[in-house]
């Protein structure tokens, strides 16, 4: 188990007598007196162990992640179980049967901390693989799809899932106002999927992650594909429907944490098969819709599934707040032979989340132990100082690489024809309203997919209507007619829903 090893992220120490004593060592008698004047007189300044501990508790909290604030994690492994050294020379996946540790975080988007696990959201799905080569992070999320293909409509769309600045409630008539909004419909696919009742999971055993992006894989001998990565839970798609979900987030808002602590601890490993999809340059240029597009999938008959290998979690964290709180994940965070794609959203991602960790945890966040790269190393002797640096700085090496010392550096891997970028440095906005190749994948969902699962064309309508009947008449038009878009009859059911619920007397204002 991972707590075994060496150097294993997933330990802790505890003074061996146990005593209690200040920050610095020293044995403190009473933890609960205070020094004072008389039994009742008032305190003294001097009483340093209860001023450093009000001054301790006053700085607990950490800024929450935004967003992806609420979730959970444990520690598991990563085990090989095909060769793919056509597809990929990362060390990692070099030998069938090769084990490598990792973590994972699984989260909800919109919701503060202590929100409700079985919200209405899509899940987050990072994992950390401690390799030799360094941290390999794919933060992914449960769903195919992706909401946006323009990375500056990244926060505005975030801060429609948030609280409404004035009245501090969350807001129907942002979301769909935004949802809604001619160009912002490119989300049409994976608000189909949220509204099913995937958008509702039964736990976090019981979902799968997806790339979502497309990556770029290369084998030794520099050749490399597109791939996106599937990762198939092994305990089945389970799902909660609208009013499950509901009852849950008020009588058991942390059931999925529980679930998944409780499971592990009961010795019942959750596990996933992972599965890759490869498609060379000349497919990318065959397709009908941009191979960097977030908002579409690869059809599968087309670009199989092939298996890599499968995940399991067999440890629970011992501390929560130093093993999931401060863990970092960043799609930056890679190794040879695994490289992001042009996908703007994608790019934009590698700078958004080294920001978000030296903002939520300081520059030197990978120092913290769940961020190390204890199978590799971290050695650059350029990369200095900072708050909290706790490894030893080091020590008297020069702070520059300096010609008098002896450096190793990382083998030089190179594609074979590489893709070549050209064009003049400008503007683009990539907004095109939406057109009918947007809905066509939305429309297969509903017609070929849904319709093969009893009960679920009816659950969308039903999971749209509950939520859009809070919002004003206007806004509920436009859901209307975006879902007629995707199919008429699930234009007309949701409508017909909605202003049973809402009947038109009613007013709102946006
Ligand atoms: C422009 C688009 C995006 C931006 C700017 C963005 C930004 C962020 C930021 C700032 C965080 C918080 C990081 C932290 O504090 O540690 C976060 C968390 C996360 N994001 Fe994104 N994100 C984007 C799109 C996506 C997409 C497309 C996916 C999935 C395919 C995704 C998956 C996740 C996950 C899983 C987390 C939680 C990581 C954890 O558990 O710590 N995000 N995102």
């Amino acid at each position: 188990m991972f707590s075994k090893n060496k150097n294993n992220t997933n330990s802790y120490s505890v003074r061996p007598d146990r005593a209690i004593t200040s920050t610095q060592g020293a044995k403190i008698h009473d933890p609960f007196a205070t020094e004072r004047i008389g039994q009742h007189g008032p305190l003294l300044l001097q009483n340093a162990n209860l001023i450093e501990s009000l001054a301790h508790f006053n700085r607990e909290r950490i800024p929450e992640r935004n967003p992806h604030a609420h979730g959970s994690g444990a520690f598991g492994v990563f085990k090989v179980t095909d060769d793919i050294s056509d597809i990929c020379g990362s060390e990692m996946f070099d030998t069938v049967g090769k084990e490598t540790k990792l973590l994972i975080r699984f989260s909800t988007v919109g919701g503060e901390k202590g929100s409700a696990d079985t919200a209405r959201d899509p899940r987050g799905f990072a994992i950390k693989f401690y390799t030799k080569e360094g941290n390999l992070d794919w933060v992914y999320n449960n769903t195919p799809v992706f909401f946006i293909r323009d990375p500056s409509k990244f926060p505005h769309f975030i801060h429609t899932q948030k609280r409404n600045p004035q009245t501090n409630l969350k807001d129907a008539n942002m979301f769909w106002d935004f949802l809604t909004t001619e160009e912002n419909q490119v989300a049409i696919h994976q608000v189909m999927i949220l509204f099913s009742d995937r958008g509702t999971p039964k736990s976090y055993r019981n979902m799968n992650g997806y790339s979502g992006h497309t990556y770029v894989w290369t084998n030794k001998k520099g050749e490399w594909h597109y791939v996106q990565v599937h990762i198939k839970t092994d305990q089945g798609i389970e799902t909660l429907n609208n009013e499950e979900a509901s009852k849950l987030a008020g009588q058991s808002p942390d059931y999925c944490q529980q679930d998944l602590f409780n499971s592990i601890d009961n010795k019942k490993y959750p596990s996933w098969t992972v599965y890759v999809q490869t498609m060379t340059e000349k497919e990318a240029a065959d397709l009908p819709f941009s191979v960097f597009d977030l908002t579409k999938v690869w059809p599968q008959k087309q670009f199989p599934l092939r298996r890599i290998g499968k995940i399991t979690l067999n440890e629970n964290p011992t501390n929560y707040f130093a093993q999931v709180e401060q863990a970092a994940f960043s799609p930056s965070n890679t190794v040879p032979y695994q490289q992001p794609s042009a996908d703007p959203v994608l790019q934009a991602r590698l700078f958004a989340y080294p920001d978000a960790h030296r903002y939520r945890l300081g520059p030197n966040f990978n120092q913290i132990p769940v961020n190390c790269p204890y199978a590799s190393q971290f050695f650059n002797p350029a990369i200095r100082d900072g708050p909290m640096n706790v490894n030893g700085n080091f020590g008297k090496e020069p702070n520059y690489l300096s010609t008098n010392k002896k450096y190793v550096f990382g083998d030089k891997y190179e594609l074979n024809k590489p893709e070549i970028w050209s064009g003049p440095a400008i503007p683009y906005h990539w907004k095109t309203s939406p057109g009918d190749i947007d809905f066509q994948q939305a429309t297969n969902l509903y017609q070929k997919v849904l319709s093969k699962q009893p009960g679920q064309q009816k659950a969308l309508a039903h999971n749209v209507a509950v939520h859009v009947a809070a919002a004003c008449p206007k806004i509920q038009d436009r859901v209307f007619a975006m879902f007629s878009r995707v199919d008429k009859k699930l234009g007309n059911d949701i409508k017909e829903e909605t202003l049973n619920l809402a009947p038109r007397s009613r007013t709102s204002k946006l």
